[in-house]
């Protein structure tokens, strides 16, 4: 949460520079009001209504990016590697997550159908259209792969940590992204990312483009995960308007 390096996670992958090099807006990303709200009991109901039906526009989004990142892996054609089997893995909790948000829109009376994407959610959709593009290379898609996920995981799971007062009406929404197993299958992506990105500083990553070139671009894009992802949260707790200047 403040940089440091997690139990069990390996010390030292780039990742890990990142998130101390850039903790504030990382935390910014991961501690955000509406996340603090929800951890000490006063959110706003309408607040969390509001992030369901666009979160749901998001995820459905979300799935064919995923798809792409799993089509890379397998052009890596790197079989050992079990990248492809983490992005399965992925694509299967994306496919009960959709169902989970039908049911839950269900029971807060949210009309799916009816929600139309807000701002944020349009730049953050259109951010993943961008991450779809045949030249971006498969570490900056891991690197912006493994951040959306991990803000989520963070997230939640600050909001099931011992003392939080979280309703238990939003418990399951916290248990979703929250638990340990997601925990897990984002400590997957970040080891993807992190061996993609020390293959690519090293320069031993076949026909890739000047190497530096693919890593600052990685870090570019993980920074930019954490701004969208800093306007989402905005957009639910109502105080759109206030996004960082897109570079
Ligand atoms: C905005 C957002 N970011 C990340 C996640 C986690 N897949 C999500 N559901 N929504």
């Amino acid at each position: 949460m403040d940089g440091k390096s997690k139990p069990g996670v390996p010390y030292g992958g780039m990742t890990d520079t990142w998130v101390k090099k850039h903790r504030l807006i990382y935390i910014g990303a991961t501690r955000h009001p509406f996340i603090l709200s929800i951890r000490d009991g006063t959110v706003d109901l309408s607040a969390f209504k509001r992030w369901l039906g666009q979160d749901y526009i998001f995820v459905r989004a979300f799935v064919p990016f995923v798809a792409s990142v799993l089509i890379r892996a397998y052009k890596k054609g790197d079989e050992s590697s079990g990248d492809m089997e983490v992005m399965l893995s992925g694509l299967g909790s994306l496919n009960d997550e959709i169902a989970w948000f039908k049911q839950e829109a269900s029971k807060w009376g949210v009309d799916l159908s009816q929600v139309a994407p807000e701002k944020p959610t349009q730049h953050y959709c259109r951010f993943l259209e961008e991450l779809m593009r045949p030249e971006v290379d498969y570490t900056v898609a891991m690197a912006a792969f493994w951040a959306i996920e991990t803000v989520y995981q963070e997230s939640f799971a600050h909001c099931l940590e011992e003392g939080s007062k979280t309703p238990p009406e939003l418990q399951e929404a916290c248990q979703r992204w929250g638990n340990d197993g997601f925990g897990h299958y984002c400590s997957s992506l970040r080891n993807i990312a992190d061996r993609q990105l020390e293959k690519a500083a090293s320069g031993s990553e076949p026909l890739v483009k000047v190497s530096e070139d693919v890593v600052s671009k990685a870090e570019v894009t993980f920074l930019r995960v954490l701004e969208y992802e800093v306007d989402f949260w905005n957009m639910s707790c109502g105080t759109a308007g206030h996004s960082a200047p897109k570079p």
